[in-house]
This record gives structure tokens, sequence and C-alpha cells, in this order.
């Protein structure tokens, strides 16, 4: 312990006896200084200095030194710089005291260093100088070892009829659909999920699953959901799909319609798309004697949306509950909207009675009995979070993982041994091997200019164009239509209503918008096929964003191609960013031709000076939208405080 004060003191103060084992050398040469300085004053005070033309300065230095020795470095700083001034040191003492004031802190660092490894130990919060050793990431045992999923979606390919276990009522409506193989995700994670609703006598294990963008994982949920539910007598919420938003929410719902068609499973989706009491008279019906029934089996919504129901909803319960989907699992991991999953879980570990019952946190012979539940987990995404940190916070029951692997490091297991797999858990930054990824480097002020060259100039169609505000896209909007008049162009993003977007969303669906400028609204989930080229307007600020953005086109194997416009000043943020997606080689250069885009210039100048105009008769409508708006808002506000009696 005293050793260890010893050493913290030494550290604080560089003139301590550890830092400099000749301690008393320096103390004669302070000495030595002092007595200097001391003349110099006299000197000075006597009018016989040289140094008249610095007398304020070095009468401040002169202080400094005449005040004694407070510490090595300050001492020797002032001294030194006066006796530069005056060139009246000895060269010995200059010498030594340069290599005690020059590059002074790094010196600092490396005494603590010398200390700190004489001593034998290194004291705590200490900053040393030594380089640090990177640490071997290693993974807990389940996320070490996956299932391996393929990542050729034309490799191997089953046959729908070929999956043993399928209902042939799933083939049928799978073969309408003009899906007639499996992609592997759908080829591995379906049987898998078959067979494990089968072991009721033991609880099954939780579910991850990441694979690329546009692979199918939809359907590798859906089907084995329906199938396994289709047989039930009584209704009740036996699954919930949770879906980060309300677009990719309804796109799910539509794909569970149809393959529920035929069976008596009905599927509801909870995203304030309808009004809220539509919604409750969509999900229970209340009996002759007040009791209520369920009218859905399956349920999907959003974590918002959900935690509404849950409290407002009277009759509406999830107690039943057998199967939780979470779709963009690492987008819904940051989601905190009225801790929802906590709330459902509460909702969910009730008895028959109401009563609160303990949930199960680790399989015992005791947790096995009759009367606990277990609520199933499946998660998916393309960008699944390796954090393990993040994942615990799901509370997974014995997960398994599926995943693609990409074969460029040796996974290690948290023993530290490999595991024996080639590749890396690549939840996150797969894409598609269909896709073609370009960089192009433009300053930022042309980028519209650009944006019509690709347009016009090389025919694109079918564009999804990304910026990163719903400000920067209503902009680009506007100024494209004035740019290029012949252009198609719609705009896409949550400032619009539900409605609008719909619409929008059906029009470019349909081959009826030639470019889509959207915010990040569009990047996740959203199933356009058609899509042909994703254009990044904006680098986006994070690279899962990337991936999702990108992820928009060369979906279920047709060929797609990314853009990123990178102006200068996004250049290093985005190398960084294909860096750390292991992309630097994949993603190549695109050219313009400049003398095409400078030939733009004048009609660009034009569309600029429209712009302003529109914004401006913009603000002129918005200022008269304000009274109703918020009239509207109070209303809204009253409605809701009504909303807030629960009935159960
Ligand atoms: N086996 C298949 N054969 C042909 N097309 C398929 C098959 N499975 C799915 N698809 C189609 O592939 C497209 C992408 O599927 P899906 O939306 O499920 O991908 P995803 O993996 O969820 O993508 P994202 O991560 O972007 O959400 C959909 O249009 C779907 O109909």
């Amino acid at each position: 312990m005293a050793l260890f004060i010893v050493n913290r003191y030494f550290g604080a103060d560089p003139s301590g006896p550890s830092l400099e084992p000749q301690g008393s050398k320096e103390n004669d040469i302070i000495h030595t200084l002092n007595l200097k300085a001391k003349r110099k004053k006299k000197e000075h005070a006597s009018g016989t200095g040289e140094l008249t033309n610095h007398a304020p300065q070095q009468q401040d230095m002169e202080n400094h030194a005449m005040e004694g020795i407070e510490g090595l470095s300050s001492s020797f700083n002032d001294a030194v710089s006066l006796e530069d001034s005056k060139g009246a040191v000895g060269s010995a003492e200059r010498k030594l005291q340069k290599n005690k004031v020059q590059k002074k802190p790094r010196e600092r660092k490396k005494l603590k260093k010398e200390t700190s490894e004489t001593e034998g130990f290194t004291i705590l919060g200490e900053a040393t100088a030594a380089k640090r050793l990177k640490v071997a990431r290693v993974l807990p045992d389940w996320l070490a070892h996956p299932t391996v999923i393929g990542e050729d979606l034309e490799a191997d390919q089953l046959i729908v009829e070929d999956l043993l276990g399928l209902h042939p009522q799933l083939v049928k409506r799978l073969k309408s659909n003009n899906i007639h193989t499996f992609f592997p995700v759908q080829r591995v994670v379906i049987p898998a999920l078959l067979a494990s609703f089968q072991s009721w006598h033991y609880p099954p294990r939780d579910v991850c699953v990441s694979a690329p963008t546009g692979s199918g994982k939809t359907l590798a949920y859906v089907l084995p959901l329906v199938q396994v539910l289709k047989t039930r007598v009584v209704q009740r919420i036996q699954a919930l799909v949770v879906l980060p938003v309300q677009d990719l929410a309804i796109q799910v719902y539509k794909v569970f319609v149809e393959y529920t068609k035929g069976t008596r499973l009905r599927t509801v989706v909870l995203v304030g798309q309808h009004l809220f009491h539509q919604e409750q008279k969509s999900l229970v019906a209340t009996g002759p004697r007040g009791d209520y029934q369920s009218l859905a089996d399956i349920v999907v919504t959003t974590p918002g949306r959900l935690v509404d129901h849950i409290e407002n909803t009277p009759g509406f319960t999830l107690k039943h509950l057998r199967f939780l989907v979470i779709d963009e699992a690492d987008r819904i991991m940051n989601e905190t909207k009225g801790n929802w999953l906590e709330r459902l879980e509460k909702d969910f570990f009730v008895s028959q009675d109401g009563i609160p019952i303990e949930r199960r946190q680790m399989l015992t012979v005791a947790s096995l009995a009759a009367g606990r539940r277990h609520l199933r987990k499946l998660l998916f995404s393309a960008t699944l979070s390796q954090n393990p940190e993040k994942l615990e916070e799901l509370k997974l029951f014995q997960p398994q993982l599926f995943t693609v692997l990409s074969p460029k490091d040796t996974m290690t297991a948290i023993d530290g041994e490999s595991t024996g797999i080639e590749g890396s858990f690549v939840g996150k930054y797969t894409t598609p091997k269909e896709l073609k990824e370009y960089r192009l480097r433009c300053e930022e002020s042309v980028k519209p200019l650009v944006i019509k060259y690709l347009l016009l100039t090389l025919g694109w169609k079918s564009v999804l164009c990304f910026t990163n505000t719903r400000r920067a896209a209503h902009r680009l909007c506007l100024l494209l239509r004035s740019l290029a008049p012949d252009i198609r162009v719609g705009e896409f993003s949550s400032a619009l209503k539900k409605e609008e977007r719909k619409g929008i969303l059906k029009l470019f669906a349909n081959g009826d918008t030639d470019v889509l400028v959207s915010t990040d609204a569009m990047a996740r989930g959203m199933d356009i096929p058609d899509i042909q080229y994703v254009i990044s307007y904006d680098v986006p600020t994070f690279l899962k964003t990337y991936i999702h953005r990108v992820g928009r086109t060369a979906r279920a194997g047709r060929e797609g191609t990314a853009v990123s416009l990178v102006s200068p000043s996004d250049l290093m943020a985005f190398q960084i960013m294909m860096k750390t997606a292991g992309k630097e080689s994949s993603v190549e250069d695109m050219y313009v031709d400049e003398e095409e885009l400078q030939s733009s210039e004048e009609a660009y100048h034009e569309a600029l000076a429209q712009l302003k105009n529109a914004l401006q008769a913009e603000r002129v409508t918005e200022k008269k939208r304000v009274f109703p708006v918020k009239k509207k808002a109070r209303q809204q506000i009253g409605r809701d405080k009504r909303l807030k009696v629960k009935a159960h």
C-alpha cells in the first residue's frame, strides 16, 4: 500500500526522486539556477544588465525563478527562457535543460512507464506509453457456433414440394405466387422451425436469423407459423409479429393474408392505418355476457401501437401468445417506445385469473412443470447485432443462430478455441452477390446535375434516391421536377400522410415514377421487386443504413446497382465505412461526363430560382395552415385522454 502511495505521488510530481535517480545532481543545477537568477536580478536592479529591452519579460521570469522551485518543469522552462535570452548559461547545463524541457509530455510518459516497469506493477489510472494489445474478439457459444446458410440464391435449388413437412396447401399457394424453389434461408430455417414445433415436451430454443437483404426471410417465418397455427381450435392471439415501422408492418401483414387464405386463421394489423377504435373492433368482440372474444390469431404491429392496445383495448390479451417474431430485430432492439417488450411480457406472464406468474429464467426441473409459460422468440434481420449485451436485453432462451457467413475471418468461441468455422458472423454487412456498388465522387453543389445525368443521359429508370433528411428529400424532389420536367419524380418520407405514402408507393411499384426521392423511411425491409438502381444522394451516417439502403435493389436474385454520391467532405467517412464492411475493393469508381454537366448549368440556375419561389410559396401556405393544425392537435389530445380508460 505504501508503495502504491509513493508511486502515485511520484507520478504526479515529476520532481520526485523516483523519476530522477540522480536527484542530487539536479538539486545542484537548480541551486545554480537560483543563484544565477538572483545575480541577474541584482544586476538588473543596479542597471548593469545587458537586456534593458526585455526588462518586463525578464523581470517576470526572474520573479518566477526567485519564487523557488515548485516543480522541475516550470522552473526549467523559466530558467531556460531566461538564460536563452541572455546567452549566459553553460553549454552542459543548457543541454540538460533542453533534454528536460523539450517534448516534455512525452518524456514524462516515458518516465512514468519506466517507473511502473521498474516497480514491477502498473499504477491504475496512470497513463503509460505502452502500446495496447488488441483484444481478440470472442463470442458466446451460440453466436460462435451458428447453423450456416448458403449465400448463393441460385445454388442447390430445392423445389417447394421437396421440403419435408410442408403442408400441400402451402405448397400450392407458393406456386400460385410463382415461387417454385426455396432460397437458402428458407431451405434451412423452415424445416428447423417445423421440426421444433413438434417437440412439445421441451421448451424450444429461441431463434435468430441473419441473412442478406432480399433473401426471403419473411417467408422463412410466415410459412412455419401458418402451418403450426392452422389446426387451432379456439381463436386467440398466438403469434405476434413486431416491425419497426408502419409501412413494413403492412407489407408483412399482406404476406400473412396471402398464406392464410383457405385456413381459419385471421391476421390483424395494428399500425394506426385505421382509427384506434376501428382497430379495437377488429381485435376483440364482446359476448352477450360481457366476456371478451379474440378475433385474431396473428397480430402484426409496431412497438408503439402495440403498447397503446395493451393499455387501452379492453379484452386485448397476450397471455395465449406462443410466438413473438421480431423482424428487423437490430432496429427494434433500439426501440424503447413504451418499453414495449417489458410491457408485453407483463401481459404475457399472467395466470388465467390475471395474477402475475414467475417467468422462466433458466431451464430447471421445476421450470418444466405444467402451468409455466414459454414465449418463443424468433429474430430476423439482415444486420443482426453481434453485441451479446444488446441481445441479452431480449432475454433469449438458449438461442440458436442461423447465419450467412463471409469467408473473411475465423470465428472464435468464448473459450478462445477456433470453432472450425471459417468465416465471420456477418450478421452485419453482407449484401446480395447480384449487387454492383459504385462510388461517384463529385462536389456537393453538382449532385442534382449528376442525378439528371444518370436519369436522362444514361436512361436509368426505377431509381430509388436516398437523402439523409426529409427537408433534403423535399427540396431535391422539387428541384428535379424543375430541372428535368421529363422525369417523373416522386417523394417519400414520414412527413407525408399515410394515404399519400400508400399512393406514392403504388405509383412507384407500377413503374409510373422514374425516380423516388426518399428518406431512410424506405431503407429497411421495403420490398419493391423492380427497383434497379439505388442512389445515395447523401452518404448515410451509419454503415447499417448503407447496407439496408443498397438492399432495396438486387432482391430475390435479381441484378441491381447502387451508387453513392460522395462529396470531398464525405470521402473519408465513406472510405472508413467501406473498409469496415470489407468492401474497399468491391466498390468501384463511376465517372460522369463533365461537359455534359456544364451544359446544364444555365437550366440548373433557373431551377434553383424556381425552387426558392416554390419553397417561399409553401411557407405562406404553411402559415395559413398553422391554426387548423393546432386545433386538430388539441382535439386529438382530448381524444387520446378519453381513450386512456383501461377496462381490465
Ligand atoms: N423462394 C423464393 N423464390 C422467389 N422469390 C422469393 C422467394 N422467397 C421470397 N421471394 C421474394 O423475394 C423478395 C424479398 O423477400 P423478403 O422481403 O422476405 O426479403 P428479406 O430477406 O426480408 O429482405 P430485407 O432484409 O430487405 O427485409 C420478395 O419479393 C419475395 O416475394
